[in-house]
């Protein structure tokens, strides 16, 4: 299995974004650091979203950045993906790791540490953990965790945790000292001016 990168990009394709051209800005700053999750709208086809995929695996390699598809798992085989990640609506762990294979990466969410201990157990190999705190990009979602959310499940489970949700610069240190291995995010490099640049303070307050 692949070393897992701390910054996880995953795609913005809501009207109005351009999700490769921030992978493109993205990739020579964060190389092997970056994780790029392929995850579409609801109503993208599975072809729409295999096209997409294909793209970002081919960009990814020169780089050896991690490829991961979110929810479509087929989508992930077919594209040759490292992995895929599920949450609860999308197939149970177990089964997506059966579908993926023992090598793939596998993440799992979890909000708390029960569900944090029962996805490691089915497995998952890193855990997306949040929301850290409110986002734009997301409806639906429970109320924060804040960093000390993170440190419940960090402390629960020996698999790296992926902190999500209003991740920005300025709070990744905070994550970081809750236990977070990285951070995923799609705002903080989707809606900026200068994706390259925010890519590069991410990482920064990552490695510091
Ligand atoms: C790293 C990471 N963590 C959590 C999620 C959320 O996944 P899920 O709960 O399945 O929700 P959707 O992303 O499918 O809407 C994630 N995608 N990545
Ligand atoms: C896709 C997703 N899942 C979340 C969860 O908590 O399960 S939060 C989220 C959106 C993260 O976007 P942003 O970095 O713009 O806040
Ligand atoms: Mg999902």
């Amino acid at each position: 299995m692949p070393s897992l990168g701390r910054l996880h990009l995953i795609t913005d394709t809501r009207p109005g974004c351009d999700p490769l051209a921030v992978v493109r800005a993205a990739l020579p700053v964060a190389r092997a650091e970056l994780v790029v999750q392929v995850r579409v709208t609801d109503g993208t086809t599975d072809r729409q979203a295999y096209d997409l995929a294909r793209r970002v695996r081919a960009l990814c390699l020169p780089y050896r950045a991690t490829c991961l598809v979110n929810d479509r798992l087929h989508v992930a085989l077919a594209v040759d993906a490292d992995g895929g990640h599920v949450g609860a609506d999308d197939l149970p762990v177990a089964a997506a790791r059966r579908v993926l294979g023992v090598d793939a990466v596998l993440g799992a969410t979890a909000r708390e540490p029960g569900g944090a201990a029962r996805a490691v157990a089915a497995g998952a190999s890193y855990l997306g953990v949040g929301p850290c705190h409110r986002t734009t990009t997301k409806t639906g979602l429970p109320d924060p965790i804040g960093p000390a959310g993170v440190r419940a499940v960090a402390e629960a489970v020996t698999v790296p945790v992926i902190a999500i949700g209003g991740v920005t610069a300025a709070t990744v240190p905070a994550l970081r000292a809750a236990g977070a291995y990285g951070v995923a995010v799609v705002g903080a490099l989707s809606t900026v001016a200068d994706p390259g640049r925010a890519t590069a303070g991410l990482i920064a307050a990552l490695t510091c």
